[in-house]
């Protein structure tokens, strides 16, 4: 990791951009932490993330400290010079940057996914060492649409189709995406306008990727009617259901566990079996699917849960039966559905 001081240097050009207001609204889910980590690439949207929220802190005095990191994958020859090109700007801007080097990976051996898993991690890390409770990310609604037009393609529910959350947590930290809502165009501009020279990762339109290969559909999907703006309003409105479907669970949850003296032991969740079939088919899959996620291996997939709630559905009334799901154990008797952790699976074969 290296780190740079802040360093006085010219203001820069005052961008266009949203009103103070409209960045008071932006930034306010900021204001519950006492510092926040921008995690800042040198793409377009981060480096107007920095701008707009250091734009933010000048004109609002909020209590909020900023701190900005560039990971580095060390991935591209360039990526060195374009960190410390971000480390340049945030020093005019009066923020604190910290470079965060990841290991150079053998060639051929790292896919997208464990990258990002990295990333997250050490800029986990290091707003666990400077005190920032919250880490934020520039995900703009261009990369909302792409994210619900994914989880589309994979089967999503209403869950999925709620696309990326404004604010969730992050192991003990809070990842925040207060641009979710701007079209990248408006980034873009606002980069331009302050004079800001910016870096694209050519990965974005590499098309290995499948996330790739859907970006370049949506200009087509737009043209129908179906844009970003539009896929981030479904995803809104998925979030709407998600969140009510998520208390009916809850209160279904209380109501059909059995009590306490009656779980068949550590770990075991049971629930009653007739208050499960009468419930709404959606609250049913919810609820199955915390339970298997909790004793198991974690989430499962809707079509699996949902191959799961058919089969206990179709048992008669009187029948027992057993099957395990992502390392639980469901078995079904006539009071009772109890979902435990599944033997492992030598133990299990000797067991039948
Ligand atoms: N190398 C990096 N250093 C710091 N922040 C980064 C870096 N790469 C990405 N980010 C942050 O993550 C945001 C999303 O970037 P991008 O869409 O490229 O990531 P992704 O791989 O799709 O990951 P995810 O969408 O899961 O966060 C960026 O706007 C930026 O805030």
């Amino acid at each position: 990791m290296s780190r740079s001081a802040p360093a006085a240097e010219p203001a820069l050009a005052d961008p266009a951009g949203p009103a103070t207001a409209d960045l008071a609204t932006l930034f306010a889910p900021f204001t519950v932490h006492s510092d926040v980590l921008l995690a800042v690439s040198g793409g377009p949207d981060s480096t107007a993330l920095m701008l707009l929220a250091q734009r933010w802190q000048a004109q609002c005095r909020p209590p909020t400290r900023l701190h900005v990191a560039t990971v580095d994958h060390g991935l591209r020859p360039e990526s060195r010079a374009e960190a410390q090109a971000v480390g340049a700007l945030a020093g005019r801007l009066g923020l604190a940057h910290a470079r965060l080097d990841l290991p150079v990976p053998l060639p051929g051996t790292r896919l997208q996914e464990a990258a990002r898993h990295e990333r997250y991690q050490a800029l986990a890390a290091h707003a666990g060492a400077i005190g920032a409770t919250a880490i934020a990310t520039a995900h703009t609604r261009d990369d909302q649409a792409e994210t619900v037009l994914f989880r589309l393609m994979r089967g999503s529910g209403i869950g999925g189709l709620a696309g990326m959350r404004a604010a969730r947590p992050h192991g003990p930290l809070t990842l925040l995406r207060p641009l979710l809502s701007r079209p990248k165009a408006e980034l873009v501009a606002l980069c331009r306008a302050a004079g800001i020279s910016f870096v694209e990762d050519p990965s974005n339109s590499d098309p290995r990727f499948a996330r790739a290969r859907l970006r370049t559909l949506l200009p087509s999907l737009a043209a129908e009617g179906l844009d970003a703006a539009a896929m981030e309003r479904l995803a809104r409105r998925m979030a709407r259901a998600d969140a009510a479907l998520e208390a009916a669970t809850d209160e279904a949850l209380r109501t059909l566990w059995l009590s306490a003296a009656e779980r068949t032991g550590e770990g075991t969740i049971r629930l009653t079996r007739a208050g499960l079939a009468a419930l709404p088919e959606e609250i049913a899959l919810r609820l199955l699917g915390r339970a298997v996620a909790a004793v198991g291996e974690g989430p499962v997939e809707l079509a699996k849960l949902e191959a799961l709630a058919a089969w206990i559905r179709a048992l008669a009334g009187d029948e027992h039966g057993a099957r395990t799901l992502a390392g639980a154990l469901v078995r079904v008797n006539r009071r009772a559905v109890a979902i435990g952790r599944a033997p492992a699976r030598r133990a299990f074969r000797q067991a039948r």
